[in-house]
């Protein structure tokens, strides 16, 4: 029996991580979280029958303790209870799909109390990864990619521990604006920009990858993770979402993962890594699909893929303040409050308003997280 808990459970991470328990009785739900959302995490409550639970505010988890008298689950709540959830000690892996720099102290408490990994919450390598990688050595502990391009990057390196990446190859689908200038993009509306072409997910990451800022923050994350430079990592459009990423090798060989876009594969991997399982539902049918394409991105019209390489060139501090700033930025889109260009040009305003500060620790990554906020609560009211 494997017992896991899952930071983020309500969200669409997390309830495919929750299908995926569904169909494999040896892995046992200890902890689930949430922010508001305690319908959905009551129901969770009832079904997965976990020994700690935890919500954002004291107020949601004094509502839920009431709702669940008659089930024997712990309720916590705030980051106290984040972190209890992410080191209970039974725990052997903790998937962490909460969305923001929210998930970098319950990932790091985690690693420290020698838990697995399965990461969904890129935004935790993106701005904490010089600290990440490392306590992932000194623990001893997996770090295994949840997101789909990293998945497939991880898959293609299965065994591969003499051969030397040349490059890796991070396939974006384009989002719903490939092919789109700048100026076709001036009226976009947030029901526009939701509807991606391929992936159902949650609402901040969709706004990203219609920005290209989720293709950003994926080329840093997977510098962290596979230890390339920047100049090794070509972001390729495959606007079908069929590759899902491929490494060349040095002797010109291309290894690719492909499927269908289905975020239970990778969950599933990482979750029984090394091995593989069976997984419910439609596979790839090659003839019905006829070819894939490819194209090279439009870093003009998609300037926040662009800042993405200008911050992580830049290092230290400055993809924390991509990060944060495009964070801020798109709540703030999806509140109506600014328009759809804006989110790019305030993630470059944040970026030139910024000094750099070298090797940043988790507090300093926090409080640049809040300056930031500042920044753009300020320069848009
Ligand atoms: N969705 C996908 O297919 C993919 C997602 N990812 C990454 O995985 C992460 C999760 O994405 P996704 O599942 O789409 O996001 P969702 O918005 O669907 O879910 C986010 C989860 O985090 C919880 N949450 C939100 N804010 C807070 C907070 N302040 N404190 C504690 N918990 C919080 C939510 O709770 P509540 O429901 O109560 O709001 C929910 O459980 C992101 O980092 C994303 O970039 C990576 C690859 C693919
Ligand atoms: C499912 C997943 O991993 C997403 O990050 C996906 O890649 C988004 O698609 P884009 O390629 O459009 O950003
Ligand atoms: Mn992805």
């Amino acid at each position: 029996m494997k017992y896991i808990s899952i930071l983020g459970s309500t969200g669409s991470i997390g309830t495919q991580t929750l299908e995926v328990v569904r169909e494999n009785t040896d892995l046992k739900v200890i902890a689930l979280t949430a922010d508001k959302n305690i319908e959905l995490l009551e129901k969770q409550i009832r079904e997965f029958h976990p020994v700690l639970v935890s919500v954002s505010e004291d107020v949601l988890a004094k509502e839920l303790r009431s709702r669940i008298k008659d089930v024997n689950t712990k309720v916590l709540s705030g980051m106290d209870g984040l972190i209890a959830c992410a080191t209970e000690k039974s725990v052997k892996l903790v998937v962490t799909a909460v969305v923001g720099m929210i998930g970098i102290r319950p990932t790091i408490e985690a690693i420290k109390a020698g838990k697995d990994i399965a990461l969904a919450n890129k935004e935790t390598l993106v701005t904490a990864g010089h600290i990440i990688m490392p306590l992932i050595k000194e623990h001893n502990v997996r770090l295994l990619p949840v997101d789909s391009e990293h998945s497939a990057i991880f898959q293609a390196l299965n065994g591969e521990t003499m051969n030397r990446i040349s490059k890796i190859i991070l396939t974006a689908s384009g989002g719903p604006f490939r092919g789109k200038k700048k100026k076709d993009l001036e009226a976009v509306t947030v029901e526009d920009a939701l509807r991606h072409p391929n992936w159902s997910m949650g609402r901040k990451i969709t706004i990203d990858s219609s920005t290209m800022v989720n293709k950003g923050l994926e080329v840093i994350e997977a510098k962290w993770l596979f230890h390339v430079d920047l100049d090794r990592i070509q972001v390729v459009i495959q606007p079908q979402s069929v590759i899902h990423s491929a490494v060349e090798f040095e002797d010109g060989g291309i290894v690719a993962q492909m499927g269908t876009p289905d975020m239970r594969l990778p969950i599933q991997y990482a979750l029984f890594y090394p091995e593989r399982r069976n997984l419910k539902g439609e596979r790839l049918n090659l003839f019905q699909l006829g070819k894939l394409t490819f194209e090279e991105p439009d870093y003009e019209t998609f300037r926040g893929l662009r800042l993405a390489f200008d911050a992580s060139r830049e290092g230290g501090s400055f993809p924390t303040v991509y990060n944060a700033a495009n964070e801020c930025a798109v709540a703030k889109f999806l509140n109506r409050e600014i328009n759809y260009l804006e989110i790019t040009g305030l993630i470059d305003a944040a970026m030139k308003n910024h000094k750099k500060i070298n090797h940043p620790t988790i507090q300093e990554i926090l409080n640049i997280e809040k300056e930031t906020y500042d920044f753009i609560r300020l320069i848009t009211t």
